[in-house]
């Protein structure tokens, strides 16, 4: 493990760990034991308790903590500023972990530390395919990171005492202004998806009278119930819209597994409204939101974890369902003009033809006898011709 980084300078920002051969998304670069835990009161760590902590290290473990980014905020004492500048945290304890001290922040990360079955260890997970020689780069703010640059920025200089030049900081211009819009959506669609009105940090900040490092803190933890709930379409549009904004934003994480699997389950949950009529597009479309939610799912969880087995558990429930039972057991055939193969790539390209492509712009509905009755292929064509050529008269 220890052969895929190495940590070497990055512009602008000290060191830096760096892939040394390809990695896979899902992969675990590093692993890394705990060497400082302090509990957190009230307010906040105080300077008494890192020098406890400190002093309680190993002298070699002291040397190799006194040899960490000091960082820039302005605290009193070297130690203190180090601490400041490599402690990751809850709202309850605050580690170091000396090897992932050296990670640098981006807002589209492509790694992120996870808990390991050891309390005192963690590690940090390829959340994209990584390049030989690009920096592995993780979140200091959570993953999602919801701000426009203008927003992340304070908040970033005020937490982390630096102005972040990530892929998406650096972004200008109408790409700048484009990757702004998209966030603010991600945080209304987020919040909505959650049950909350969406929370503005200039709001808070400026009706508080907060810094946006406080005001960022105050958002995130209380937040307004919906003053109206979401309708079933409503909540099925909106988990598609987050999964395509997280992945134009370049936000791997749990957030966009599960966005997938809600607009998945939601539809599904639309299916069985249509107790005489399976519709063979939003079937396919169930089908897919699901593996692709589970397949991210399973990169950015442990395998067995939790998260991955209810997923896994929900998707077996979803398969056993009478219209996507009926969708699968239908042959593509049927529905296409003879002759055509609808899965095969489309001259000049290798990309497998869209579902829309396949099944005509207009989804296609079988009449089934009972929910829970699979009809027979005779009687899904003879029902599925019925159909088509009732679309093309009224064409
Ligand atoms: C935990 S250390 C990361 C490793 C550090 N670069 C080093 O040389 O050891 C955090 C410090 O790295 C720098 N840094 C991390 N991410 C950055 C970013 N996106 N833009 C600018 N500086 C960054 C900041 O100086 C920050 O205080």
């Amino acid at each position: 493990m220890a052969n895929l980084y190495a940590v070497k300078p990055s512009p602008d920002k000290g060191l830096g760990v760096f892939a040394t051969k390809p990695i896979k998304s899902g992969t675990v670069i590093v692993r890394d034991h705990v060497i400082m835990k302090i509990r957190r009161p009230e307010c906040d760590v105080t300077s008494q308790q890192v020098q406890g902590a400190f002093d309680a290290l190993s002298k070699e473990d002291q040397a190799a903590f006194m040899a960490l980014h000091e960082g820039n905020l302005p605290y009193k004492t070297k130690l203190l500023r180090i601490y400041k500048a490599n402690a990751f945290g809850d709202e309850v304890h605050a580690w170091v972990y000396l090897k992932l001290a050296r990670l640098n922040h981006s807002c589209a990360p492509n790694a992120e530390i996870t808990e390991t079955d050891n309390e005192a260890d963690v590690k940090v997970v390829a959340l994209k395919p990584i390049q030989k020689g690009e920096e592995v780069l993780i979140s200091y703010n959570g993953a999602l990171e919801e701000g426009s640059k203008r927003e992340r920025a304070m908040v970033t200089k005020e937490n982390h005492g630096f102005e972040c030049n990530c892929s998406v900081c650096s972004l200008t211009g109408e790409e700048a202004m484009l990757s702004d819009g998209r966030r603010r959506l991600i945080n209304a669609i987020s919040h909505k998806l959650e049950g909350f009105e969406p929370t503005h940090l200039y709001t808070t900040g400026s009706v508080s009278g907060l810094t946006p490092g406080k005001a960022w803190k105050v958002v995130s933890r209380y937040k307004r119930a919906l003053d109206v709930p979401l309708t079933p379409q409503q909540t099925t549009a909106y988990s598609f819209i987050l999964t395509k904004l997280l992945e134009a934003e370049g936000m791997v994480c749990y957030e966009l597994a599960k966005s997938y699997a809600t607009a998945g389950l939601s539809l599904l949950g639309q299916l069985h409204g249509f107790k005489a009529a399976v519709v063979l597009a939003s079937a396919q479309y169930v089908t897919e939101w699901m593996e692709t939610g589970l397949s991210i799912m399973k990169t950015v969880r442990s395998p067995g974890s939790k998260d991955v087995t209810e997923l896994e558990e929900a998707w077996k429930l979803v398969r056993k369902s009478g219209h996507l039972r009926l969708a699968r057991s239908l042959e593509q055939k049927l529905i296409e003009p003879k002759g055509k193969n609808p899965n095969k790539p489309k001259k000049g390209t290798n990309r497998t033809p869209s579902i829309t492509e396949r099944f005509g712009g207009t989804a296609f509905a079988v009449e089934m006898k009972a929910p829970h009755r699979l009809l027979s292929q005779d009687e899904c064509k003879a029902l599925l011709m019925r159909q088509r050529r009732e679309i093309c008269q009224s064409a």
